[in-house]
């Protein structure tokens, strides 16, 4: 699915009002939606304060109170200017909810969650934030940075161009697009004032799917992580060979493993040199066969793995191991996934030219800078498009907002995910999962959307036991993930 501007935005609703699809119609399903979604982030209802302002946006905070309120949500409101000055659509939404808007702060009283949604501007919004609406959005960072409060943004962060990404805007933890995601989100300063970002499909408005960058979530990749037929055996699962783990840095090849087998592996083979430490060995999962050998790196390419995930933690291996790494590249034509220190070995012997179309490569940013360091300073969707112009691998770049880009393919953004992760062994873990994607036959860009995508949202899936989600915590809540991507497509 495409991002699109504002005014295409506008275009799509008034397409579908020439239909005889009604504005207020396309408001209630925003805002139901909104609330489902809502409801699907949080383990426990809580209380949640919509912020609305004089327009449509607001309108889609109300709905979404209803619901919340239904669901068992305390609920109460906080509005920027006197009903009088709304518009007519949000007016009549206030009158369904039946309450009156706060004259205080609001405090959090009982337990659970305290949810601020704001809906103070949308696609309305034109330059800095003024008068009430600004005072509004500033009780809102005070309520989030000392009182623990979450902010959801409908649509988008009050303030937020929907074009540029420019703007002051709210900071969100949760932004919730109504529709379509619009362009601005996907810009650097979007991507910092977002928070995950959660689309709300509206049935009446078409997907639009023709801009070279694309939103990735279950909804408009409906293909792809199908159940499983009855009848399936662990062949079809994917055999995948893992080359992780060096002196010192052998947690990488748990941590991999494990997650290449929570994802679905059929069979997990991990290839180390030498002797693996005795007291990680049992941290490895029981299921996962380890093979250690003199020559690990020839061993796992003469094996029949469906798919190979080279990297994780190989960087204290010895000379032989990297040298031979870069001569069994050169010609096996099986999918393969390189990470971290075989990303540094590839750059470090000026070796891109080894990457193909059979590759997928996950490097954070230090780790592209050292394979492209020409690309320094542009944007990251520039520089995914540059880099994958001159080669021909998939490209995985980390970052706050994960890019997936292949030449002649849209680049894709994944929403999901939160800086609660930002730590070792994520990595690993993600390196695991498209491992075990690509074994099972997965096409390489797919493979590596869906990757980000999962362990994206087992990390959210974590946020119910705090704000910290370790690699460990990801791994564990993959499966729970993987109902949710069923779950979302339609
Ligand atoms: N259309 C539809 O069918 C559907 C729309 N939907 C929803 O509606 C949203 C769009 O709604 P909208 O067009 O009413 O505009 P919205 O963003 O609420 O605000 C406009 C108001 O903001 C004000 N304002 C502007 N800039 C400002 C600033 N910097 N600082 C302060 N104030 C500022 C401006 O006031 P003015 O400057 O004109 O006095 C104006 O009154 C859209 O994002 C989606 O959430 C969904 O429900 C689906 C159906
Ligand atoms: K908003």
């Amino acid at each position: 699915m495409s991002f699109v501007t504002g005014a295409a935005m506008r275009s799509l609703e008034e397409a579908a009002f020439a239909r005889g699809v009604s504005a207020e119609a396309l408001m209630d399903l925003a805002g139901e939606g909104i609330a489902e979604r809502l409801i699907e982030q949080f383990s426990r209802p809580g209380s949640a304060i919509g912020y609305v302002g004089k327009g449509n946006n607001g309108g889609d905070a109300l709905v979404a109170l209803r619901h919340l309120r239904e669901a068992g949500w305390r609920i109460a409101i906080r509005a920027a200017f006197p009903e009088e000055e709304w518009g007519e659509l949000p007016r009549r939404k206030l009158r369904d909810l039946a309450i009156a808007p706060e004259i205080d702060v609001p405090r959090h009283k009982g337990s659970g969650p305290f949810l601020l949604l704001d809906g103070l501007l949308g696609i309305g919004a034109k330059g800095a934030l003024r008068g009430p609406v600004a005072a509004m959005a500033e009780e809102m960072a005070t309520l989030r940075q000392n009182h623990g409060a979450v902010v959801a943004a409908m649509d988008l962060p009050s303030g937020l161009d929907a074009d540029t990404g420019s703007g002051e805007a709210v900071i969100a933890d949760l932004t919730l697009p109504v529709g379509v995601a619009k362009m601005g989100i996907a810009s650097p300063n979007g991507v910092l004032r977002c928070g995950r970002v959660v689309l709300v499909p509206l049935k009446d408005l078409p997907l639009p799917d023709d801009s070279f960058l694309k939103f990735f979530c279950p909804e408009a990749f409906p293909g792809l992580l199908e159940p499983r037929a009855h009848g399936f055996h662990k062949g079809d699962a994917g055999r995948a060979g893992i080359l992780a783990g060096s002196p010192g840095m052998t947690g990488a090849a748990v941590i991999c493993t494990s997650a290449a087998l929570h994802a679905g592996a059929g069979l997990v083979t991990l290839h180390v040199e030498g002797d693996f430490p005795p007291h990680l060995l049992s941290a490895m999962p029981p299921e996962v066969m380890v093979r250690p050998s003199p020559d690990p790196v020839k061993e796992a390419f003469e094996a029949r793995h469906d798919a190979l995930v080279i990297g994780p933690g190989t960087g204290h291996a010895s000379q032989h191991y990297h040298a031979s790494l870069l001569e069994f590249l050169a010609s096996d034509e099986r999918p393969i996934i390189l990470d971290a220190d075989a990303l540094n070995q590839i750059a470090k012997a000026g070796r891109l030219d080894l990457l193909k179309s059979n590759h997928v490569i996950t490097p954070h940013p230090g780790e592209f800078a050292r394979l492209a360091p020409e690309l320094a300073g542009e944007s990251a969707v520039t520089a995914c498009g540059a880099f994958v112009q001159k080669h021909g691998c998939t490209l995985l770049l980390k970052g706050a907002r994960t890019l997936v880009a292949k030449s002649g393919q849209a680049i894709r953004f994944n929403p999901t995910g939160h800086a609660g992760m930002a730590s070792g062994g994520q990595g690993d873990a993600l390196s695991g999962v498209i491992g075990t994607l690509l074994a099972q036959g997965a096409e390489s860009t797919d493979a590596a959307s869906l990757g980000a995508w999962l362990c994206g949202r087992a990390g959210e899936r974590s946020l119910a036991n705090g704000p910290i989600a370790t690699a460990s915590d990801t791994i564990r809540h993959l499966g729970g993930a993987i109902d949710d991507w069923r779950q979302r497509r339609r």
